[in-house]
């Protein structure tokens, strides 16, 4: 997959993505990130990229034509076709099945704002849709970008070794994760539940399916109303409740 990112910092993102799984699906050439800056496409000796906002109020807004020629130099570094997504904090909310369905794209050209934002016109006029990583305001949209760059590369096929493709389905399948333990077995933080020394690998992944269900009943019940819960899951569930008291 090919992302290119329109930012005044436009190594951010290449710099987030060196690491781990990210940095090694670019060594693998699962993933080619390329920055663009528009102030390389401003006019006039100060490169003006913003302006003030019409109307008053604080702040400024970025201008319309370094972001739109530098769109458009993306666009055009590579004949396939691409799809153009603006992080705002007045986004549609990034979830998993939305990260699903990016991944699968060809390319994605990520406009990141700074300042107050973008001139409204640029977005009406060159961004496909608007995605918000969260509600909540970030100096601007290159963390944004970075998040979503991780999650869709994390799904390109051959970025992930069988282990994290499996802990990748424990997430992907709408709950929460279990909880985690590793050795020692005996610490003065506590024991591991013994289930999971147990060898017994019908009843440990039982076990996590329980945890699972029940984490996300309490701590995200707005996920389990979109499950369609077994008859099996609601027992576990119902088993978690009672042991819970
Ligand atoms: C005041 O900043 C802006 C105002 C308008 C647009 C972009 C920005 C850049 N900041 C962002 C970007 C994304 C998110 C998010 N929640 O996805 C949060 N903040």
């Amino acid at each position: 997959m090919r992302i290119d990112v329109v930012s005044l910092f436009p190594d951010f993102i290449a710099q987030c993505a060196a690491f781990g799984v990210t940095g090694r699906a670019v060594e693998r050439g699962l993933l080619w990130l390329h920055g663009w800056n528009p102030r390389d496409y401003a006019e006039g000796n100060y490169r003006k990229v913003d302006d003030r906002p019409f109307g008053g109020g604080p702040g400024m807004v970025m201008l319309i034509d370094p972001l739109r020629n530098a769109l458009q130099a993306a666009r055009q570094a590579d004949p396939a076709p691409s799809r153009t997504i603006y992080l705002s904090p007045q986004g549609r909310p990034l979830t998993q099945s939305r990260v699903r369905e990016l991944a699968g794209e060809q390319r994605l050209v990520l406009l990141c704002g700074r300042y107050e934002g973008i001139d409204e016109r640029l977005v009406a006029a060159e961004v496909d849709e608007e995605i918000s990583i969260g509600d909540y305001v970030l100096s601007g949209g290159e963390l944004a970008a970075a998040v979503l760059v991780d999650a869709v590369t994390r799904l390109q096929e051959g970025a992930l070794n069988d282990a994290e493709s499996a802990q990748q389905d424990s997430f992907g399948d709408g709950l929460l994760d279990c909880p985690h333990y590793t050795r020692p077995v005996e610490h003065e933080l506590g024991a591991v539940p013994e289930v999971l020394l147990s060898g017994n690998h019908a009843h440990i992944a039982a076990w996590r399916r329980m945890q699972s269900l029940g984490r996300t009943s309490q701590r995200r019940p707005d996920l389990l109303d979109e499950q369609a819960l077994s008859k099996a899951d609601r027992k576990l569930l119902e088993q978690w409740r009672v042991e819970q008291g």
